[in-house]
């Protein structure tokens, strides 16, 4: 069975194929911020993105043809149990109106569901940024109109879980585990027996980021909302691309301020501390949810390449349990892997409703 993985960012689109669990060739297509930007909505880049993926494809020797099943990373939708899910007209239509939000990863069922439709191969999405395995007690905010919505990097964590759990000799349903995955954004989430039973919405909650800021003091934030200083749509820029270390340092590159840090910078030093401060706090937070009964802590995403940051973090939380690092991501196997399991009958694939 042979499987094209679409994984679309928000400046680039991986692109990776997989010949039974044997990756033959993976790639990263970067597009220019200046062609990006001529695009009022996420989902209106799916034309100019296929584009590439066909270039890319014709360049690899690899035609459309040759594939049994495509799957692209999703998306903001209804929240949903993690899974395989079909792509169909209805969930590609929730996709492009962007009826949950907006997302660089609602390209990626859109993107898959429009080459599927050119060969005729069934096309799926694997745990999409909205799973949602919550209990009801992890959904009050304290405020009955403000629920807390399941929002996060499911799609690695539940991916770099499976394998910690195998490390372990086990099963995914079998372990306790505390997932941080570290990257652009911060997901925490507590996984017990193989559901994410609480996370922090890796939007607006939990640790600031690179470039987000996470929890904030919120009379403070009414406030700022109605000075007059900024529009909606720039509060929500500042939120989500300007916040945390880039509002304190300017860079979204942990790797530069740990360089700025190692040089003397002590004001980097305080802020790259206050990152790892704020991810042991929320992992001691998510080890409550599952009453201390945790097998493992597993560390991943980009910042866990970081000796500084991994070393801040596991002092603080050893005391809970060993700490596993798995650095970087493992999205797109994990896309390949989801489509592969329904395509060989070992799972079946989910419908979204
Ligand atoms: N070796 C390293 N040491 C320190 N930081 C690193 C290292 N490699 C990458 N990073 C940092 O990791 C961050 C990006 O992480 P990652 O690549 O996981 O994010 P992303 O894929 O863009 O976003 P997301 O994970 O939210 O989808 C950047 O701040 C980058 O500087
Ligand atoms: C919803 C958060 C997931 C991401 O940032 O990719």
């Amino acid at each position: 069975m042979k499987v094209l993985a679409i994984n679309p960012g928000s400046t680039s689109t991986k692109i990776a194929v997989y010949e039974n669990y044997t990756c033959l060739w993976k790639y990263g297509i970067d597009h220019l911020a200046s062609e990006i930007q001529t695009f009022s909505h996420v989902s209106d880049q799916y034309e100019y993105r296929i584009e590439h993926i066909l270039k890319l494809l014709k360049e690899k020797g690899s035609p459309l043809e040759s594939f049994d099943g495509i799957v692209g990373r999703g998306g903001m939708l209804n929240p949903l149990v993690g899974g395989t899910y079909l792509v169909d007209q209805y969930l590609v239509d929730s996709l492009k109106n962007a009826t949950s939000g907006e997302h660089a990863s609602n390209l990626g069922g859109i993107i898959a569901f429009h080459l599927g439709q050119r060969t005729n191969v069934p096309v799926y999405i694997v745990d999409p940024v909205s799973v949602d395995e919550m209990e009801p007690v992890a959904r009050l905010s304290g405020f009955p109109e403000l629920a807390r919505l399941s929002q996060s990097h499911a799609l690695n964590m539940k991916a770099v879980a499976r394998k910690a759990a195998r490390m372990l000799g086990k099963a995914y349903h079998e372990v306790n585990l505390i997932v941080a995955h570290l990257g652009g954004g911060i997901s925490v989430s507590p996984h017990r027996k193989g559901k994410m039973i609480d996370v922090n919405n890796a939007n607006n909650e939990g640790p600031y980021s690179v470039e987000r800021c996470g929890t904030l003091p919120c009379s403070q934030l009414v406030k700022l909302c109605y000075s007059g200083k900024y529009s909606e749509k720039e509060m929500n820029t500042k939120i989500l691309k300007e916040g945390g270390l880039f509002a304190y340092l300017g860079t979204k590159d942990a790797r530069e301020a740990e360089k700025r840090m190692d040089e003397g910078d002590s004001y980097a030093k305080l802020v790259l501390e206050g990152l790892c401060y704020q991810v042991a706090k929320e992992i001691g937070a998510m080890a409550t949810v599952l009453a201390g009964e945790v097998d493992q802590i597993v560390l991943t995403g980009g910042l866990a390449y970081s000796e500084f940051i991994t070393q801040e973090i596991i002092r603080r939380v050893s005391f809970i349990s060993s700490v596993t690092v798995i650095p970087g991501e493992e999205e797109m196997e994990a896309l390949a892997l989801g489509a592969l399991r329904v395509l060989n009958g070992e799972e079946q694939a989910l419908t979204y409703k």
